[in-house]
């Protein structure tokens, strides 16, 4: 048996015991600087408000948007957990309305240098965040690197975000085409929901959708749904400058509204667990497979 194999038997053997496992919502984007992380934080507590216990798990490798944003230092990170001896609970730091906050550090890199053991402290640990979590909500980082490609090729749900600057619109299909090419990525296995941020109508918003889903559908053969369009909103980058959420500092913008209008929409849509790809431990387990197999290649 070779190491993913061995990989897929330990998560298998995790789900003979029933237990919770996470929803896990992807947040990516071609493009930096859209509002990504803007979109996670707010939404994780707009979910939290609904009463789900929501983790963030920023895998965005050497930016510390959402710490800033939620006004924290988490003190450890994945790399402590996997290498360090440390607790699930010290890597999780506490943010704003009681949601859960784990900084992937250095973690994502070292995946690849990660010893068999190591692996399956890892997913153990994982299923005990699934457990913990019912929503877990990751930031990657922006663009076609492998560290954002992989995340999302292993999601079951992700949100790509997207505003209606020309760069933000072709790196976003540049992100599905490369995507599309990579031999672990199934459609059947993904959904992917779009989110037209920074717009200035519903129109607006409602067209960019029309125009990237019409050339991905025609060329890649993507369908993408829609979540919807975020308003371009001053509240948002003064939210930022004041290091809370804007749905905290500006409970009445249309920010916050849409934001809480979307929390409502996805509670209310679940999507069936697909394939194989359910949970925290599951996703990666996904990832750390495709890794070794693509390694293999090489
Ligand atoms: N709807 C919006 N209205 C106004 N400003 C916004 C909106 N969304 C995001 N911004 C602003 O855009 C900037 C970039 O946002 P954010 O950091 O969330 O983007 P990102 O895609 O996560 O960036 P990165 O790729 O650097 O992680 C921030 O200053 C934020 O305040």
């Amino acid at each position: 048996m070779d190491q993913a194999e061995k990989l897929r038997k330990l998560v298998k053997e995790q789900e003979k015991t029933p237990r919770n496992i996470a929803r896990v919502i992807t947040v990516t984007s071609g493009k930096g600087g859209v509002g990504k992380s803007s979109i996670a934080v707010n939404l994780a507590m707009a979910l939290s408000r609904l009463g789900k216990r929501v983790v963030i798990l920023d895998a965005d490798f050497g930016l510390a948007n959402i710490e800033v944003m939620l006004g924290i230092r988490p003190k450890y990170n994945l790399a402590d957990l996997m290498f360090r001896g440390k607790s699930l609970t010290d890597i999780i730091t506490n943010g704003p309305d009681n949601i859960g906050f784990i900084s992937g550090g250095s973690g994502i890199q070292e995946l690849t240098s990660l010893t068999r053991d190591q692996i399956i402290y890892l997913i153990q640990k994982l299923v005990e965040l699934d457990e913990k979590a019912d929503i877990i909500i990751i930031d990657t980082g922006a663009g076609i690197a492998d560290t954002v490609l992989e995340f999302v090729a292993a999601s079951s749900e992700v949100l790509l975000i997207a505003t209606p600057e020309p760069t933000s619109i072709t790196d976003a299909y540049a992100l599905l085409k490369t995507l599309n090419r990579k031999t672990d990525f199934s459609l059947q296995d993904t959904v992917i929901k779009m989110v037209a941020n920074r717009i200035g109508s519903y129109e607006e918003g409602k067209e960019l959708y029309d125009k990237l889903n019409l050339v991905v559908n025609k060329f890649l053969n993507i369908n993408m749904m829609y979540l919807g369009s975020l308003p371009h909103d001053n509240s948002v980058s003064k939210a930022v400058m004041r290091q809370k959420p804007a749905i905290e500092l500006y409970p009445n913008s249309s920010f916050t509204k849409t934001i809480e209008g979307f929390a409502d929409i996805l509670c209310e849509n679940e999507p069936e667990a697909i394939g194989e790809k359910k949970g925290i431990a599951q996703l990666f387990s996904n990832l750390l497979r495709s890794r070794i197999k693509n390694s293999k290649k090489q």
